[in-house]
């Protein structure tokens, strides 16, 4: 067995950077992955989506041109060429994130799954079918998670997408029925409704995105809608099945719905399940919840010293940022003496739909079932000057501010650029500025951000 400083198992956001600034500090290092350098952001999650989204956000506006006076008769979509871009730029991302650790003295790049057989030892079975095995004092879990496949009657003999295969995908699906309501189920319900193809959405709870406000929710839906996109909250599906015309079939419980939804393609977007499965965590008596997320304290230490873990794999948001600062936590700790910890950050993040939703911080509905005394501003994107000269009037801005103090708890911003214009609000968070001297803050006219004035200057619920 080889004996190194560090191992870091996953070569995801928070791996990666954490592999190669240990090995650059002096720390003899392995870093394992069993399929592509980069992880799920990279070669999966937001690099493939954005740019897809980029591209149908274009065909949105050739679409729309004529309202503007700008006439584009005859457009058509080349789907070929969006998906061999899409390719490119996944590429060249996983390309140059390899390069980087290649590049780095004292770290060795091994391809292969790694599984614990002891206390701090791995092996790693490689594509050769080959077995290694590794141990040392510090190890590293930045296994992330993959789609959540839950039991669904039918499931097992009716075809299926997840967000990974349908981005695998080579056409344009027909129709494309997704189950699920969240994040990924309405970026890519409304990217491929915008490239051609008829979508519907079926999401269990009452509300799309059920973590957010009802009023946030419900602003969204009709964004959706509006564009021709089918949506059934409150849905509860009975089963699915492949249909005799070669696409699938949906049953639903609900009386008010349709009992049967038929697609071409069925796509899964029902959260995600961490890689501690396949890890045997058990083999070095590491604590999991019952979702099977590795349980960490707040300086992401596991219950056994010298073992860490960080991004998806510990539950909590699952953000690409929140891996990348996991890792800036754990390295500063360890290099710097710097006592970080995961308590108190303020989590921002943008779901890239058309308006973008920008969040920060809590909601309304946490503020209240945590009894806080509370001011809730709303400014309907109708209002902002930028937002009516541009002709993005979708969406609505809304803070939820502390009465007695003042400060911002939570933001959410659904409007162009929306996921930009949050940071304003995050950056006022962490200075721990009150509405108030936003209110009176310039800002360049006539940006979105100045509408962070008329936000504060509407009469508060
Ligand atoms: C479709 C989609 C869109 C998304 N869009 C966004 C977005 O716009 N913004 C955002 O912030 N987040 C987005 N996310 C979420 C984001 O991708 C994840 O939160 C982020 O990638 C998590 O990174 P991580 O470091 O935890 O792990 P990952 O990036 O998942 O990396 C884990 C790595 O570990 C490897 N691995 C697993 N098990 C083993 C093992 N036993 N041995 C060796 N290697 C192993 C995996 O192959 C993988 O490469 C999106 C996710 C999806 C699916
Ligand atoms: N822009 C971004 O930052 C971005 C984009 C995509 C994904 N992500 C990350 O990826 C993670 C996974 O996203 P996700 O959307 O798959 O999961 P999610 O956990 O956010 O949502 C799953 C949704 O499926 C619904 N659901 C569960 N079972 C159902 C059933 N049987 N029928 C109908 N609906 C059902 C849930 O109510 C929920 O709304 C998110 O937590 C997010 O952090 C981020």
């Amino acid at each position: 067995m080889k004996t190194l400083d560090a191992i870091v198992i996953g070569a995801g956001q928070g791996g990666t950077p954490l592999a190669k600034k240990l090995a650059k500090a002096g720390y003899k290092t392995l870093l394992v992955e069993k399929r592509w350098v980069g992880g799920t952001c990279i070669n999966d999650g937001c690099t493939p989506t954005k740019n897809m989204i980029a591209h149908a956000a274009i065909a949105q506006r050739v679409r729309k041109s004529e309202q503007w006076g700008i006439h584009t008769p005859g457009m058509s979509i080349d789907f070929e060429t969006i998906w061999q871009h899409k390719n490119k730029i996944v590429n060249q991302f996983r390309d140059s994130s390899v390069r980087g650790v290649e590049a780095t003295e004292g770290l060795e790049l091994l391809i292969g799954e790694a599984s614990f057989i002891g206390h701090k030892a791995i092996q790693v079975k490689t594509p050769d079918g080959q077995t290694e095995t590794y141990q040392a004092e510090s190890i590293y879990i930045n296994a992330g998670a993959r789609p959540a496949i839950p039991e669904i009657t039918g499931l097992s003999v009716t075809p299926y997408l997840t967000s990974t295969t349908l981005l695998e995908l080579p056409q344009i699906p027909a129709h494309l029925v997704i189950l699920g309501g969240s994040y990924i189920a309405l970026e890519m319900a409304q990217l491929f409704s915008r490239l051609g193809s008829r979508v519907s959405i079926i999401e269990r709870s009452p509300y799309l995105l059920p973590k957010e406000d009802a009023d946030i929710s419900a602003c969204i839906k009709d964004i959706l809608r509006d564009e021709g996109i089918a949506v059934y909250t409150h849905a509860n599906v009975h089963n699915v099945e492949k249909h005799i015309t070669g696409g699938v079939a949906v049953f639903l419980d609900k009386k008010h719905h349709p009992e049967i939804i038929l697609g071409s393609h069925l796509l899964l977007a029902l959260g995600r399940t961490p890689n501690t499965d396949t890890l045997c965590t058990q083999m070095t008596r590491l604590d999991i919840d019952n979702e099977g997320f590795i349980k960490i304290n707040s300086n992401l230490q596991t219950n056994i010293s010298g073992i860490y873990a960080l991004g998806d794999i510990k539950g909590g948001p699952a953000f690409t940022h929140v891996s990348y600062n996991d890792y800036v936590i754990i390295l500063r700790n360890l290099l710097e003496n710097k006592g970080l910890n995961t308590n108190n950050r303020i989590i921002p993040y943008c779901m890239f739909t058309d308006p973008q939703l920008g969040r920060v911080g809590i909601t309304e509905k946490e503020a209240r079932t945590q009894n806080l005394p509370i001011n809730v501003y709303t400014l309907p994107m109708t209002k902002v000057a930028r937002a009516i000269e541009s002709g993005q009037t979708q969406g609505i801005m809304k803070a939820v501010v502390h009465k007695e103090t003042g400060k911002i708890l939570g933001a959410t911003i659904i409007g162009e650029q929306g996921g930009e214009t949050i940071t304003v609000l995050q950056m006022a968070m962490l200075a721990g500025m009150t509405c108030e001297d936003l209110r009176y803050q310039m800002f360049a006219h006539p940006l979105y951000a100045e509408s962070v004035n008329n936000l504060f200057m509407q009469e508060p619920q």
